[in-house]
């Protein structure tokens, strides 16, 4: 049977999940996990002789070996004795920026991580460049697992071109707006909801980075690279924050979800300014490809608009091409454990029929 070595780097909503669903993985491939590790502790065997998959929490919590060094990392996994696999569940930056180290190596790349993808334009060249041995797939970083990056690519591979992309691309804001601004009215408080999002494990680690639309700028910024634009950065181009003004400087994610009640008046405002207009909030990313322009922000739309009856934490993406000048649309859950691990194992199942030995 063929078979492909897994390291495994974050264990949070999205990698206990992936880990779960790479233990029932329906495919012909044998997937070894030989390195798991948190911000603080790993577990990996020196001879790569497999972790068992059912007991990784336990053996989690039971190890006292902390996790190697990016450098000793990619030294461990390039010795690998079958082709390696990186699947980084995290949303660490440095970690990031190591991708075209593991990459140069031969260790193939798995993540649902944006950073990456979204921080400068160099490394994104440098993470795609034809030199690199490893492949590095990421269809999770955008919508989850809905299939959205690699149709995106193909399009363009096969000489479409996208002419405009635009919809709710977080599943954390599509959430809180679904549930706060609504066609019928209702009384429920910004603030309850941005924490019900959180418990729900849609938001990123820390709030504030879905709050103040960077998630989302992130986003635009994949999609549009994809695309053909050349962005910088996802702070290149204008993007709106929903972190009022006094919390901007708060320390901590606490801290902010703390203080943020007081601030629940600004967006009840926003709220019912669109409600007298017959129309609700949503928020919104945009990739105008034939004008270069990218843009994010909150908008008010129609109670007859899509984007007004969408429910739960799901996404809609309308993707204009030339040859789809009615657009493609692709909607779903765009958050939650479950629909990114399932994004994450797809491009590891993907990765493995390349390289598994
Ligand atoms: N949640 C979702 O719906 C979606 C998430 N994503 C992306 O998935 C990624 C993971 O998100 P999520 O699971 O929600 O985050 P969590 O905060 O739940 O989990 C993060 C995990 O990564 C570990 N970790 C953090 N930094 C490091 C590090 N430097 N070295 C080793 N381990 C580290 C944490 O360990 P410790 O606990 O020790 O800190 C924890 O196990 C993010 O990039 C996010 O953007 C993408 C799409 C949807
Ligand atoms: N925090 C993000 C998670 C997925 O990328 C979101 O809410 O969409
Ligand atoms: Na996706």
């Amino acid at each position: 049977m063929k078979s492909v070595n897994v390291a495994v780097i974050g264990a949070g909503v999205v990698g206990s999940a992936f880990l779960q669903q790479l233990a029932g993985a329906k495919s012909a491939i044998k997937y070894n996990l030989i390195y798991l590790s948190t911000s603080r502790k790993a577990v990996y065997n020196k001879d790569y002789s497999p972790i068992e998959l059912a007991k990784w929490s336990q053996l989690l919590q039971s190890t006292a070996s902390a996790p190697l060094s990016v450098e000793d990392l990619v030294n461990y996994l390039r010795k690998s004795p079958l082709p390696a696999i990186l699947v980084d569940n995290t949303s660490n930056e440095t970690l990031a920026k190591s991708y075209p180290l593991f990459l140069k190596n031969g260790i193939s790349v798995a993540t649902p991580n944006k950073k990456a993808f979204s921080s400068s334009l160099s490394l994104w060249n440098d993470i795609f460049s034809s030199e690199n041995i490893g492949l590095c797939y990421h269809e999770a970083s955008v919508g989850a697992g809905l299939p959205l990056i690699s149709p995106l690519k193909e399009m363009v591979a096969t000489g479409d071109e996208v002419e405009k992309i635009e919809g709710i691309l977080s599943g954390t804001l599509s959430y809180i707006f679904n549930e706060y601004s609504t066609i019928s009215p209702n009384t429920s408080k910004f603030s309850d909801i941005v924490k019900v999002a959180k418990e729900l494990g849609y938001t990123e680690p820390d709030p504030r980075d879905d709050l103040n639309g960077l998630d989302v700028a992130r986003k635009v910024t994949i999609l549009a690279r994809i695309a053909g634009l050349q962005i910088e950065s996802p702070t290149s181009f204008p993007v709106q924050s929903l972190i009022p003004k006094q919390l901007e400087t708060v320390q901590s994610a606490d801290e902010y979800l703390q203080k943020l009640p007081e601030f629940d008046h600004e967006m009840e405002k926003l709220k019912s300014e669109a409600a007298s207009e017959g129309k609700v909030l949503r928020f919104i990313g945009k990739v105008d490809v034939i004008n270069k322009k990218t843009s994010v922000e909150i908008a008010k739309y129609d109670a007859s608009h899509p984007f007004a009856s969408l429910k739960g934490s799901d996404n809609v993406i309308s993707i204009q091409t030339k040859r789809y000048p009615n657009p493609l649309i692709i909607q779903g859950a765009g958050a939650g454990a479950e629909v990114t691990a399932m994004g994450v194992l797809g491009d590891v199942i993907k990765i493995a029929e390349r390289i598994a030995a």
